[in-house]
């Protein structure tokens, strides 16, 4: 068949032919040079996703198809159509309609539309009697192949970013969805990627293959399409199996929230210590996920949830990630000699450790700030710090301490990292007292200091006494704050205003031993000690 026409006249006749002896609809899909890949048979005449494995295309490109089906009426186009034709990104559908003497009749077609304002995915063409036809194709796909590409560049120049698709398929209440996946948008965010639309679906046993319903997946994909997202993000942990088997249906980019969030570690990690662990969870999460030929992985391509260990090293065979993975554990342990020298240089010198300790974006930097007047960077997103930053502090009445701020808590923290982080955690152990930061104006405040307190539990780091804090009372009415400091037995602050941690500091004076400063201690190369600016007022 010549590949400026969308069907020969001929087979457009035996087709129509055979639907009127068989009295069924028949579907011919059609590559673009002209060879009849499928011939469909039936009410629903349209291709599986599995079938068309093979001719697998880029995340906005289409994918070398056509549908033209025959209808015993004069039937436009439907939505099951439609919809066959976004999710399967075909050149173009069609449908013909069979004449009482078995000749075509009106042929109505449609096509896949670039991203655009109003959301529209696909246009309908005006239906033209068959002889009538008048549509160069080669030209016509030339020009659609060329736009859905001009689209697609000028949407990576626009954003400078990847755009999402968040998904959550959970037996849970879509209430509790919704606030996962507002964390979860708070997560993408903070890696950079924009958030162009969300999904929940509450699921039930039977969805294992793809995590959630057929159905739900198709929708999915037809938000995906008018958004113009690259990339799907899961709430959920997805199996190996399951990443493969949705990505293989949507052509779409897959990842889930713990690779989300080893993005962010890889992004935020500067110290020689923060890149080896990230790279080791990184590795972890990745080597059960090597499949045969590698083709996951390929397909991650660059961006989001590929950072780190780079495209070449993950293609290598498994032997050799784990040579790595080895490599680094030695490291790890390097790094866990030097703390232990730092550590008993610290226990030497007697100083009681006070550790800031909380979920993430709590405001703990600005909290060490504001007590050792120090400019860590505190800012409003999630795992802004990962590594561990200690300062002297000198309270009235010969008090002085060592005040550590380290990496947030997030519920559910992905096991890989807790494990890759077991030095930087372990610095916990030092403590003498955890001071609990607590966002007091966070939605879900419960579940937070849940999610802190069940890490804490997991490090066996609850045994060491613990104050909570209340946060970012600024945004809460005395009213408020005065209630959930009762709930909490907590002591309310804002931690930027100095003037707010008085009662703090009155109480963490109470629960510390006096230590008289011994001459010589402020040569400590750790940092010269800070006199609590507030104790002079006082
Ligand atoms: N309104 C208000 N904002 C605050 C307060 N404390 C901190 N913030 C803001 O909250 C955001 C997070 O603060 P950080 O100190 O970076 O929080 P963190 O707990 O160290 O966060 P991670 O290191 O990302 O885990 C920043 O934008 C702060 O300016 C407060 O008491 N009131
Ligand atoms: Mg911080």
């Amino acid at each position: 068949m010549p590949s400026s026409l969308v069907i020969t006249a001929e087979l457009a006749r035996t087709t129509c032919q055979l639907t009127r002896e068989i009295r069924r609809p028949i579907g011919l899909l059609i590559t673009r040079r002209g060879v009849v890949e499928q011939v469909l048979v039936g009410a629903g005449c349209a291709p599986t996703f599995e079938s068309l494995v093979k001719f697998r295309v880029g995340s906005h490109a289409l994918r070398g198809l056509r549908l033209i089906r025959t209808h015993l009426h004069d039937d436009p186009l439907s939505q099951d159509d439609l919809t066959h034709l976004a999710l399967l990104r075909l050149d173009l559908i069609g449908v013909l309609g069979v004449d009482e003497t078995g000749e075509p009749s009106l042929l109505h077609l449609a096509h896949l539309l670039p991203p655009n304002q109003q959301g529209e995915v696909c246009r309908l063409l005006k239906p033209v009697p068959f002889h009538d036809l008048d549509l160069q194709l080669d030209v016509f796909l030339h020009g659609l192949d060329s736009d859905l590409q001009r689209a697609d560049s000028t949407h990576d120049v626009a954003g400078g970013s990847e755009s999402a698709i968040l998904v959550s398929a959970a037996p849970r209440s879509h209430a509790e969805q919704e606030e996962h996946l507002e964390e979860l948008k708070e997560l993408a965010e903070s890696a950079g990627v924009r958030v162009l639309d969300r999904i929940a679906q509450r699921t039930h046993e039977g969805f294992e293959r793809y995590l959630l319903g057929k159905g739900k997946l198709k929708e999915v994909v037809m938000r995906a399409l008018q958004k113009g997202a690259d990339l799907v993000i899961f709430d959920q942990d997805l199996a190996p199996a399951q990443a493969r088997a949705i990505s293989e249906v949507t052509d779409l980019k897959v990842i889930d929230r713990t690779q989300l969030i080893l993005d962010i570690f890889a992004r935020r990690a500067h110290t020689r210590e923060g890149k080896v662990q990230v790279e080791l969870a990184q590795l972890r999460y990745l080597l059960p996920r090597l499949s045969g030929h590698g083709t996951s992985l390929s397909r991650l391509g660059g961006g989001i949830g590929s950072r780190g260990p780079g495209e070449t090293k993950l293609e290598t065979d498994r032997r050799r990630i784990r040579d790595r993975i080895a490599h680094l554990e030695r490291e790890i342990d390097d790094v866990a000699r030097h703390q232990d020298q730092r550590r008993s240089r610290r226990v030497r010198q007697g100083l009681p450790i006070l550790s800031i300790v909380g979920y993430t974006n709590a405001g703990k930097s600005t909290l060490l700030n504001s007590l050792t007047h120090s400019q860590i960077p505190a800012q409003d997103r999630l795992f802004e710090t990962l590594d561990t930053t200690s300062r002297r502090l000198r309270f009235p009445h010969d008090r002085e301490v060592i005040v550590t701020d380290t990496v947030g808590f997030i519920r559910d923290l992905p096991k890989d990292l807790v494990g890759a982080f077991r030095t930087t955690l372990d610095e916990l152990r030092d403590a003498d007292l955890l001071l609990h930061v607590v966002d007091a104006s966070a939605p879900n405040v419960d579940q937070q200091i849940t999610a802190v307190e069940t890490v804490l539990q997991s490090l066996n780091l609850d045994t060491i006494p613990r104050v909570m804090v209340l946060n970012k009372c600024d945004r809460l009415s005395a009213h408020e704050a005065g209630v959930l400091c009762e709930r909490y037995h907590a002591i309310g602050i804002s931690a930027p205003n100095r003037e707010t941690l008085r009662p703090l500091i009155a109480h963490l004076e109470t629960l510390l031993p006096a230590v008289p400063t011994l001459p010589g201690q402020e040569e400590d190369p750790d940092q010269p000690p800070q006199d609590l600016a507030l104790a002079s007022h006082s």
